[in-house]
């Protein structure tokens, strides 16, 4: 079973253009689970420009299934994740001015760093993701900094999905693979949507969870946010 996490980033953006409280992002998070998510991921970045830190703590208090949040550890984020203590934190390497992640960790250049963070994190009950290119050996340096699961890092193939999707999923199949021999948990997440969810997750065994934030909101427009949810549903085979 695949497991559905709506990142609910973009209901912050909008919210914060008018600078009231309208979309109520903890409103939508607990509709999000009403109306069948597995899973709320957040992803908090420096400046704040969607999901604020008090977000955060907000729903922290509310949310009753997974409470994922994403982001670059920095002091102000380790300092957060460690107080609201979320089932899972997915750690990622963004640059302070992307627009959107970009890449996943160098695990082999960085395995210092990142094996300290993953103790830290595990040592106050935290389940540790670490977000990955799809490449065997990032995978493979993941499993020694100590992580639970890593996140494929899908902007890749939602890109090439439209001219040969086998092509585009290959290396996901390979690093689920090796991810499964090792024994990491597997989610996946960047550019999913309902045009490629379904033959990513028939693909690439193992995948435990998926966060869908920009498609799905998007697609919230047209189809509303129940019926959204549950055709995503209906793409991981629910
Ligand atoms: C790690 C990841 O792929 C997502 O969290 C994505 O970066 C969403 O972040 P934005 O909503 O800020 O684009
Ligand atoms: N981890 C990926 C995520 O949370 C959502 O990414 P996107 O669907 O907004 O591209």
């Amino acid at each position: 079973m695949t497991r559905l996490s709506v990142n609910i980033n973009k209901i912050a953006t909008l919210r914060n253009s008018r600078g009231g409280n309208n979309p109520n992002v903890v409103n939508v998070a607990l509709d999000c689970e009403r109306f069948g998510a597995q899973g709320i991921t957040v992803h908090p970045r420096p400046d704040e420009r969607h999901i604020r830190y008090q977000d955060v703590l907000d729903l922290k208090e509310v949310v009753t299934t997974e409470f994922n949040i994403e982001g670059n550890p920095d002091a102000r984020f380790i300092e957060l994740v460690s107080r609201v203590r979320p089932e899972q934190v997915t750690l990622v390497p963004d640059a302070v001015d992307a627009i959107t992640s970009n890449a996943g960790w160098d695990t082999l250049t960085h395995r210092a760093h990142l094996t300290d963070l993953v103790k830290r994190f595990k040592d106050l009950g935290i389940r540790v993701s670490i977000f990955v290119d799809a490449d065997e050996r990032m995978v493979e340096g993941a499993k020694e900094v100590g992580t639970d699961r890593i996140e494929l890092y899908t902007e890749p193939y939602a890109t090439h999905y439209p001219d040969d999707r086998a092509a585009a999923v290959a290396p996901f199949v390979k690093a689920a693979q090796v991810a499964n021999q090792l024994g990491l948990g597997l989610n996946a997440g960047h550019d999913l949507s309902l045009e490629n969810l379904r033959y990513f997750q028939q693909s690439v065994p193992g995948l435990l969870e998926v966060s869908i934030g920009h498609a799905l909101i998007s697609d919230a427009l047209y189809f509303g946010l129940e019926n959204t949810i549950q055709l995503y549903l209906k793409q991981l085979g629910e």
